[in-house]
């Protein structure tokens, strides 16, 4: 199996079918069934990479060819991307056989009248590569930022007024740092049968899996060098669910109680429905999600999880539901938004979400606020979040619902950046909504 023609493959997936990048990579990974590990981290780390820094390759390759690369034919754009890429970033490629193997693709692929002209481009890049020039940091700082983190200038413009550029720049070059697996353990699960903690983390240690205690959350670990999470040990016990520890600590925050009925109202996969029943050991949760398909991700951590204290249901959160008002002890409103949190493991993100998008996402969440709210009892938890960082959808959002329902208080709330600080970039709000 050719590696790089694989690549190429997934790279005009993304490119002409707007599949996002890590949803592709893990067909192609599924489907190809690479045995060779090398092989398989080569093949992730180049479509990675040339996702991640798209518009920087873009802006090379842009100098050094006739032909823009928005007027190429998408099989030789994602060539130049590749072979700019591994020339760029790729040390242990040597630039002629990045160069030779796209040509050879080009020929493959049915373009053998344009193999001359990657050719052409990918000898002067690997020849030109110590002296790049790129947009002037002190003239154009803004420019500077969009091109060598490859993030659209509109989001680093925002992202500068909002945060300032120091802290901008930081969040975005967060996009490019390898990131540990955070797990929440499930301490009760892990003793039933008869471990421990220590016990657990030394049959990890074991395994060769390298185990460090999470920056925020007691019960989290931050695991290192795996294959393949469900191959861990404990993974099919339950031992444990992969979640982020700003999610932990979100939930954590919502002070849910043993006997509590919580209501997640935009659950799927489920990580924060599962860790709310680990709370309300013998309480209740009620997880929701609008999307059919996305419900089997929930049941399937739940049965590995083996909680029993969970009903699962396809719900629109913008409908509102007469039975259920004020019946929660909790609602999580884990509400979609623009994911500016997770650039680093959506590397795709970036590119995709436009000012308009984030409007809308704004009057949806408002909206769905406005429904969630009513669930919940006099002396119950509103728990807001989103995996975002604009104030728009965080901060300012709720602003605008404590001053529409002065029914509830702001007991709490946190901004995570990524970068900044050791986890996704996420905002939570604990609203409190007061007794009758
Ligand atoms: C941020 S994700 C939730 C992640 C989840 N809470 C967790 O911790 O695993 C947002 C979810 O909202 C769902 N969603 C979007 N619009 C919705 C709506 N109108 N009603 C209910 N769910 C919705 C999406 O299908 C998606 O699964």
């Amino acid at each position: 199996m050719d590696t790089r023609d694989v690549a190429l493959t997934v790279l005009l997936d993304i490119e002409t079918n707007q599949t996002f990048s890590n949803i592709a990579l893990g067909n192609a990974l599924r489907k190809n069934q690479f045995t060779d590990k090398v092989e398989r981290a080569f093949l992730s780390r180049l479509v990675e990479g040339v996702t991640e820094t798209k518009l920087r390759l873009d802006y090379v390759i842009d100098q050094y060819s006739k032909t823009k690369i928005k007027k190429c034919k998408p099989v030789i754009a994602c060539l130049l991307r590749m072979g700019c890429y591994q020339i760029l970033f790729m040390d242990s490629v040597p630039d002629s056989a990045a160069c030779n193997e796209c040509v050879k693709l080009a020929k493959k692929h049915g373009f053998a009248g344009l193999s001359g002209f990657v050719n052409g481009v990918l000898r002067t890049i690997t020849r030109e590569k110590t002296k790049l020039a790129y947009p002037d940091q002190k003239r154009e700082p803004e420019r500077y930022l969009s091109v060598m983190t490859s993030t659209p200038l509109w989001l680093v413009q925002k992202l500068i007024l909002e945060y300032g550029t120091e802290s901008a720049e930081t969040i975005f070059q967060a996009a490019f740092a390898d990131r540990k697996t955070s797990i929440r353990l499930n301490k009760h699960r892990i003793e039933e049968n008869g471990e421990t903690m220590d016990s657990y983390k030394n049959r990890l240690k074991e395994a060769g899996i390298t185990v460090e205690p999470g920056a925020y959350y007691e019960g989290a670990w931050l695991l290192s060098g795996y294959d393949f999470i469900h191959k861990i040990p404990g993974y099919k016990q339950g031992y444990f669910t992969v979640q982020d520890e700003s999610s932990m600590c979100a939930v954590a925050a919502a002070g849910i109680q043993p006997a509590d009925f919580v209501m997640d109202i935009c659950a799927a996969p489920g990580g924060k429905t599962t860790a709310a029943a680990e709370f309300a050991q013998q309480g209740h949760v009620l997880s929701m999600d609008i999307a059919e398909e996305k419900l089997e991700l929930i049941e399937e951590n739940v049965e590995r999880l083996k909680l029993a204290n969970v009903d699962i249901r396809c719900q629109d959160a913008t409908e509102y539901m007469q039975e259920q008002e004020k019946k929660a002890d909790v609602v999580i409103a884990d509400l979609p938004c623009s994911g500016l949190g997770i650039m680093g493991r959506k590397n795709d993100i970036k590119y995709r979400v436009t000012e308009e998008q984030i409007e809308s996402l704004v009057e949806l969440q408002h909206t769905i606020l406005q429904n969630a709210c009513r669930y919940v009892k006099a002396g119950g938890t509103l728990l807001y979040s989103t995996c975002t960082i604009t104030k728009e959808e965080n901060t300012l959002q709720v602003e605008r619902f404590l001053k529409e329902h002065p029914e509830y208080t702001l007991k709490e709330q946190r901004q995570f950046l990524q970068g900044i600080d050791a986890c996704d970039g996420f905002y939570y709000a604990v609203l409190h909504k007061l007794g009758d």
